[in-house]
């Protein structure tokens, strides 16, 4: 069997008193797609975090394409990261903003050309290329982003909320996007609140919910442990497995 493009171990991030993560353990196989799902402050954005190292766990480990997720120079060339609120520099068009980020990869300026155009028309955004990126709108620069992402081929690519902003067609080319990368060797991590979009795309789906992992399987199975049944969706899935113990269930 081949080893999981990302796992985790017991890993965790406390905040002083607050636990954000609280000992995760998963695995996800490679060409596959996580979809990752939990309420607002649920520590979804927490543990993207630390599988990209961009924070250090406080307890436990996590590795991601065999790297060490606390080896940060090691596995930057292995991943994207797209965050919910994309880092671009406003002063930049988008093609040399793209061109930025392909040179921070050591990907040669002639193959990031090439990359950025093809990318960039996927993701109908070429015709505004040398405009600043000021003056885009948010769906445009998100879609900067998702490019930037996906810029340098990495084996396994964050998402968060990718689709956010975007309007039908570039969300669309978002999904087929995913699903293409999945098909071939990627990994694909994919945290959003468009639960359809999980539904569609994701092999296996986690729920997170304050800080612990409290739901795991693939979305089929998912819905037929729903009280109702396998007519459950996946909103309904969600309900159940995040309710306050304490809290009636909505329509319960
Ligand atoms: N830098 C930080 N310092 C202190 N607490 C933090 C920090 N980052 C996150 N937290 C806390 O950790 C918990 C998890 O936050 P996180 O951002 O991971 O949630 P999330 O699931 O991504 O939420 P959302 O869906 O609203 O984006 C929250 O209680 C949050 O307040």
């Amino acid at each position: 069997m081949t080893d999981p493009a990302i796992r985790a171990d017991g890993l965790t991030k406390r905040y002083g008193d607050e636990v954000a993560v609280d000992s995760l353990d998963f695995a996800v196989p490679a060409g596959s797609v996580y979809g990752f799902l939990g309420p607002n402050g649920a520590g979804k954005t927490t543990t993207m975090r630390l599988l990209t190292s961009l924070t250090d766990p406080t307890a436990g480990s996590g590795e991601v394409a065999g790297v060490p997720v606390t080896d940060r120079a090691a596995l930057t060339p292995r991943i994207g990261y797209l965050p919910a609120d994309p880092p671009v520099f406003d002063e930049l068009t988008g093609w040399e903003q793209l061109r930025h980020v392909a040179r921070l990869h050591g990907l040669g300026d002639d193959e990031a050309d090439a990359r950025i155009e093809s990318l960039l028309e996927r993701f109908d955004l070429l015709a505004d290329a040398d405009r600043r990126i000021e003056s885009y709108s948010t769906g445009m620069t998100k879609k900067v982003g998702v490019v930037a992402a996906m810029l340098h081929d990495p084996d396994v690519l964050f998402l968060d909320e990718p689709t956010s902003g975007l309007d039908p067609r570039a969300a669309r080319t978002v999904r087929d996007t995913v699903a293409d990368l999945a098909a071939g060797d990627a990994t694909v991590f994919l945290s959003t609140h468009v639960l359809p979009v999980v539904d569609e795309l994701a092999d296996t789906i986690g729920v997170i919910d304050d800080g612990v992992l409290v739901a795991e399987g693939d979305p089929e199975d998912l819905k037929s442990t729903a009280r109702e049944g396998s007519a459950a969706d996946l909103e309904t899935v969600f309900m159940e497995v995040t309710a306050d113990a304490d809290a009636p269930l909505p329509d319960a």
